[in-house]
């Protein structure tokens, strides 16, 4: 056993989750995986020995494991304990998207534990919380990376904190931020060539590729984008409350908007979706007319304390109007780089490009602890 050995927590093991959980298993020397949930069920090296540790890469058979220990759904506080009575420091990678998880960050953090997520709600819900969650690492001396909740894999965290770190000061950060709108804009209203892709059709299609969010409505009513951009305008200094505090266009139909928030709800919605194909092919319309494509850009003016969410209408030979597949662009205007922004472009959504954020942040936090 390594001197400082280190124990790992995994919770979801969806499209992101089963992507990390098998890019993990190829790190030379993973930590020890103790702990890996899902809604309903838990499986944990049984204490005091915390062995045999979990394959990740064979999780969906090792339940089968007689040495494993198998449980329903455990609390927080009894995560919390679990992970902290380790032979070792531990850490919680988050794979959910679940705020009541997200909401006992600081429990976690008290007790030492680090936390890596893509999980955006931590650090895009109350302002109170995301500064609860900060001072908390601090106090259990844990860390706390998040590089996958704006722009999955793409360096966007890490960037930001690093030009602010190095006193640059940031004015304006803008861009598409969505890898689920960048795909349903770049499918349906491409630049070159026409497109018959019915909206609702394709909207279908970016959730079976993994790139929506696990209701797909949070993407479309541009809460997704709202999130990225609270978690964006807070590194840069702005204290913004919640993703509430300004406005966001949503592109859900109004007669589907008070469907609950349920699978039930998620079945319905995209089951009456194709009704109303009509109105998002007018917008398309509209921007043709003028010879232009629209796109849902979100945009943050520190200097103004604005952030703004929705449709833009673009040129056709614009690099926001150019993007391909669920590409992201997020541009960040600064004083060092004057008046050319630093560009960061790629892939924004999916399990793999995602996990790869994860991973590296956990591979930082190995480094670091
Ligand atoms: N998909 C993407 O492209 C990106 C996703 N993200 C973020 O990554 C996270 C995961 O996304 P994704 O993998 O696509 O989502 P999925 O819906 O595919 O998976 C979610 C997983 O979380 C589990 N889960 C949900 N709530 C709980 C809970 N309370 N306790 C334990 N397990 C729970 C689910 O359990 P069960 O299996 O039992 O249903 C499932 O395994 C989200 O926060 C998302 O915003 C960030 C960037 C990009
Ligand atoms: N649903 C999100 C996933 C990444 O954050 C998106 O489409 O961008
Ligand atoms: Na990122």
């Amino acid at each position: 056993m390594p001197s400082n050995p280190v124990y790992l927590g995994v919770i979801g093991v969806g499209g992101v989750g089963n992507a990390f959980l098998h890019q993990l298993a190829k790190l030379p020397a993973p930590p020890s995986l103790i702990l890996l949930a899902r809604s309903s069920q838990t499986l944990l090296s049984p204490a005091p020995a915390y062995s045999p540790a979990i394959p990740a890469a064979d999780w969906q058979t090792a339940s089968a494991t007689p040495s494993l220990t198998k449980s329903g759904a455990l609390t927080p506080a009894e995560i919390v304990s679990y992970l902290s009575s380790a032979p070792g420091r531990s850490v919680l990678v988050d794979n959910t998207s679940d705020p009541a998880l997200a909401s006992a960050y600081p429990q976690f953090l008290k007790a030492g534990i680090s936390i890596v997520t893509p999980n955006k709600k931590g650090f895009s819900s109350d302002l109170s919380l995301w500064k609860d969650i900060f001072t908390s690492a601090a106090t259990g001396n844990a860390l706390i990376y998040h590089e996958s909740t704006v722009g999955a894999g793409l360096p966007v965290i890490s960037t930001l904190r690093d030009l602010v770190a190095t006193g640059d000061e940031v004015t304006r950060i803008e861009g598409v931020f969505s890898g689920t709108l960048s795909f349903l804009f770049n499918t349906f209203a491409p630049v070159s060539g026409a497109s018959s892709a019915k909206w609702s059709d394709v909207v279908s299609q970016a959730k079976d590729l993994g790139y929506t969010e696990p209701d797909p409505r949070d993407d479309l009513n541009g809460m997704d984008v709202a999130r990225k951009l609270t978690i964006l305008a807070r590194i840069a200094g702005l204290e913004v409350q919640s993703p509430n505090s300004f406005p966001i266009e949503s592109l859900i139909p109004a007669e589907l908007a008070s469907l609950p928030s349920t699978a039930e709800g998620v079945k319905e919605f995209m089951a009456r979706l194709p009704d109303f194909d009509g109105q998002i092919a007018a917008v398309k319309e509209q921007a043709e007319k003028e010879g232009k494509v629209v796109r849902y850009v979100g945009s943050i003016d520190v200097a103004a304390k604005q952030v703004t969410v929705g449709l833009q209408k673009f040129n056709k030979d614009s690099a926001i109007a150019g993007l391909k597949g669920s590409d992201n662009i997020i541009s960040f205007y600064t004083k060092r780089y004057g008046g050319n922004p630093l560009i960061i472009q790629g892939g924004g959504a999916g399990g793999e490009v995602t996990a790869m954020g994860v991973l590296s942040d956990l591979i930082k936090v190995l480094e670091r602890l």
